[in-house]
């Protein structure tokens, strides 16, 4: 996988139990043998219910919290030997977050320009004017630098400050961006806006994107590549077009059975999986013993069997 040029990043194998609780620890696999890769300006959609291990994944790839097994290679380096203070500055400046609440990020006392700001104090960016630079990131994701600039957040609409974090992004010239439930906040009408200006942005500037999402419809409008989880597991990989027009695992069946309209919250707990749907993945296990994850045409492979499902 790595020896393509344009893969900016490999994960292999990943996998993350949880521990709570001291004197009776209770494990919870929330990602388990999750392997896929990123490329350049591609789009990839995370997809799955609540519980599923969307979240789990992305913030592994952002080093937020450490990993059980497997590995997470950016650019051909282990993430985990990313340790010393400088080399994180260097990987955060290339992978970054934006999740569902983009008022969290802004600190409420200061203007939003701020956030440009600190990037320029804390990055070696190298753009000859400053403002220039600025103005036309904004100009990328459709906004009014005379209209933002200069606004506290809670003056600025929630889409407002996700597409300033998408200017952002594309300032600092990142490489990869998890979007966590990125448009979830917005109304209808602003999500396609948003959405729209990310594909646009991506494709324009090679900057891939995790999008982690409830939503079948919106994974199959943005994205390249659909990657299926169901329990911690990836089910189902490949071509976005390809699993949208020929889903093999059932729970990939399930969820097109169910698909919400577009824009909707999914909203179904990993609790409420019909029973049905467990026992259609039981018996499709039992049936394709022993053949665990196969290809089954170019870019599209399926989880045929898991010894450890439950
Ligand atoms: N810090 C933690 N400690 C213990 N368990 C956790 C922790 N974080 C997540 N989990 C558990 O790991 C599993 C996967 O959670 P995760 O947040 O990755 O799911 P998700 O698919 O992103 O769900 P949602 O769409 O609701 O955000 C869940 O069972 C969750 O309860």
């Amino acid at each position: 996988m790595e020896k393509n040029k344009d893969v900016v990043m490999t994960v292999e194998g990943l996998t993350k139990v949880f521990k709570s609780g001291i004197i009776n620890p209770e494990y919870t696999v929330a990602a388990k043998d999750v392997s896929f890769d990123i490329k350049r300006g591609e789009i990839i959609s995370l997809i799955g219910e609540s519980g599923s291990g969307k979240t789990t994944v992305g913030k592994l790839i952002l080093k937020l919290i450490k990993i059980s097994e497997g590995k997470i290679k950016y650019k051909g380096k282990d993430i985990t030997e990313i340790n010393n203070k400088a080399e994180v500055k260097k990987y955060y400046r290339r992978v970054q977050g934006i999740f569902q609440d983009p008022f969290a990020t802004f600190n409420p006392l200061y203007r939003v320009d701020r956030i440009f700001d600190m990037i320029f104090d804390s990055f070696d960016l190298n753009y000859k004017n400053k403002s220039q630079a600025i103005k036309e990131a904004l100009d990328d994701v459709n906004l009014n630098p005379d209209r933002t600039l200069g606004k506290f957040p809670h003056q600025l609409s929630g889409g407002q400050l996700q597409r300033l974090l998408i200017a952002r992004a594309l300032l600092m010239d990142v490489d990869i961006l998890v979007a966590d439930e990125l448009i979830s906040m917005l109304d209808a009408s602003t999500r396609i806006g948003v959405l729209n200006l990310l594909v646009e942005s991506c494709k324009k500037h090679g900057m891939a994107v995790v999008f982690i999402t409830h939503d079948l419809n919106l994974g199959y409008y943005v994205s390249d590549k659909s990657l299926i989880m169901y329990k911690g597991r990836l089910v189902e990989r490949g071509n976005t077009k390809k699993i949208y027009e020929n889903p093999i695992h059932p729970y990939t069946k399930m969820l097109f059975k169910a698909v919400p309209e577009i824009g909707e919250r999914w909203d179904q707990d990993v609790e409420f999986i019909p029973e049905q749907v467990i026992n259609d993945v039981n018996e499709f296990y039992n049936n394709n013993e022993g053949k665990g994850f196969v290809e089954i045409e170019e870019d599209h492979s399926v989880l045929f069997s898991d010894k450890e499902y439950k």
